[in-house]
């Protein structure tokens, strides 16, 4: 654990991350800063929420000259949402030093697009459909890029985006520096490494537990046709700050967000059949908490950082392990607490069991919440408005009329019917769901990491929350060599293929015979 001071970047840099209100470095950063500053290759793991962002964005930042007027630097990132996020943080990041970055992906005007690369961005941010139309129509040249880096490399990879990322970087110089970076290093990733990086340099901070040490995980054995009271419930027992629930189609996200609307959640959908404008707006309220329900494909399980969410619920069980490590980790962030549920069908039990044996973490099995747990969260929550409101004594203008209903009505029952309003419930709507089939486990070796050096502690206190608290031999779970359990990997991955997130042009376009069902393209 270091100060920033430490790592003898300029003062501008330096500021902008005082500005952030990062006082230390994570180990992560600790590690992949000095490294990524010799210009060396980088394979860069560590738990989600930990800031792998910073990680190789200050390097990034810090070696590009000011007077610089070409594109130096580019990341990639499977999702639009993820590009806009990434060039959110290396615009805070550059904010004194002046470097400029610019973001560029799928379902935004390409004029608005062409029109902002005219002003020179040393730095581009983007998803890898969009970046090849640009290259395509001359209006991105990478002749100059001298980093490149690959934010949620194995995504990437699963995506099918292999062909995508090969054409972009074989029109990058040689002559550069490439990082990788995820908190999940399946086995497969070895296969880009070995493509694109040259005597790359591992930098792991995984402790035992890969899943983020500050989420509580548990899970709920519910049949398909519950799922929907199951989740009232949850969230009325539990009153999160933020969810995200994580359905397994768009189909099901859409279902579920109207079907939560309709019963008086403030919800909404988000997954990439939705026009980018409808995306962002999502997004955006998320991020203001003018909606507190995310329903979202895995196009929101990777690297979306919203502070304030305290809930993750897998409405649906994920096809793989690295997708349930990304869903929960999008709480338990930058330090603080979070909660994880899922729910599992019972066949789907064997699956769940896989997952605890892939991540080395058990998930507490929890009862479904009853009703009077549920009536008694959401009673809960709405006296804390209540209360809140009281002290503020914001409430002048509705004391005359409540007065004159005092006179006519008892107290009591008056308060029991305002607080009935205010929950907002709706609970007679009734909502039908079209049922999704249970996720089938499938065999592969249980291998999430591709290096395994050890991780001792640090800020956002990761590595000493271990779930059983037993300390399990690792290999025990280890697949062998990383690279002779390709094979098996690959072959269970084959049905997934659900999620080409975030670039609808490329995922269109791609004649995918591993794609399933068109309704789990993102
Ligand atoms: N040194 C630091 N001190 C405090 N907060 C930090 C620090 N570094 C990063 N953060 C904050 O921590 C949060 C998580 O960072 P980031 O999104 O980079 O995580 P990540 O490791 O990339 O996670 P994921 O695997 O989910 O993509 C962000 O809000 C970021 O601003
Ligand atoms: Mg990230």
């Amino acid at each position: 654990m270091k100060t920033f001071t430490e790592f003898g970047l300029e003062p501008k840099v330096l500021q902008a991350i005082t500005e952030l209100g990062f006082e230390e470095s994570t180990p992560i950063q600790d590690k992949s800063i000095p490294i990524a500053l010799t210009g060396s290759d980088l394979i860069g793991q560590a738990q989600t929420g930990t800031g792998k962002t910073a990680a190789f964005g200050i390097p990034l930042i810090s070696k590009i000259p000011l007077s610089e007027d070409r594109i130096v630097a580019l990341i990639m990132t499977p999702t639009r949402e993820l590009a806009i996020q990434v060039a959110e943080e290396i615009g805070k990041l550059s904010r004194y030093k002046g470097t400029r970055s610019l973001p560029i992906y799928g379902g935004q005007d390409i004029g608005r697009q062409i029109r902002a690369l005219k002003k020179r961005p040393q730095i581009i941010i983007g998803t890898p459909g969009r970046l090849l139309d640009h290259i395509n129509r001359k209006t991105i040249r990478l002749d100059d890029v001298q980093t490149v880096v690959l934010d949620e490399a194995d995504e990437m990879l699963d995506m099918g985006f292999m062909e995508d990322i090969t054409s972009i970087l074989s029109l990058v110089p040689e002559e550069r520096q490439t990082m990788l970076f995820s908190a999940t290093m399946p086995p497969n990733i070895q296969r880009l490494a070995q493509r694109f990086l040259k005597e790359p340099q591992h930098v792991s901070v995984i402790p035992k537990n890969i899943t983020a040490p500050l989420i509580e995980q548990a899970y709920i054995e519910v049949h398909e046709r519950q799922k929907f009271e199951a989740l009232s419930r949850l969230l009325d027992m539990e009153s999160p700050d933020l969810a995200i629930v994580f359905g397994r189609t768009k189909r099901r996200v859409d279902e579920l967000s109207e079907a939560l609307q309709k019963r008086g959640y403030s919800a909404d959908g988000l997954h990439g059949d939705l026009s980018q404008n409808q995306r962002d707006n999502v997004m955006r309220k998320f991020r203001d908490g003018s909606i507190d329900v995310l329903v979202a494909t895995d196009v929101a399980a990777r690297g979306l950082d919203v502070s304030g969410v305290s809930h993750v619920i897998n409405f649906d069980l994920p096809q793989d392990p690295e997708s349930y490590v990304h869903r929960i980790g999008r709480t338990g962030r930058a330090g603080k607490e979070g909660a994880a549920w899922s729910f599992v069908t019972p066949r789907e039990t064997d699956h769940l069991h896989f997952i605890e044996k892939v991540t080395r973490q058990r998930i507490a099995k929890k009862p479904l919440p009853s009703m009077a747990e549920a009536i008694e969260g959401k009673q809960r929550m709405t006296a804390e408005r209540l209360l809140e409101i009281v002290q503020s004594e914001d409430f002048n203008e509705y004391k005359a009329s409540s007065i004159q209903l005092l006179e006519r009505y008892d107290s009591v029952h008056l308060l029991a019917a305002a607080m009935k309003l205010l929950t907002g419930e709706k609970k007679d709507v009734s909502i039908e769901l079209t049922p999704e089939d249970p996720i089938r486990a499938k065999k592969r070796r249980p291998d999430i990491r591709s290096s395994g050096r050890r991780f001792s502690g640090g800020p956002f206190g990761g590595g000493n929350r271990s779930g059983s608290g037993k300390p399990r031999g690792r290999d025990s779970y280890r697949g062998g060599g990383s690279g002779s359990s390709r094979g098996g990997r690959d072959s269970y991955r084959g049905g997934r293929d659900s999620y080409r997130g975030g670039d609808n042009r490329s995922s269109d376009n791609r004649g995918d015979s591993r794609r399933r069902n068109d309704d789990y393209v993102n």
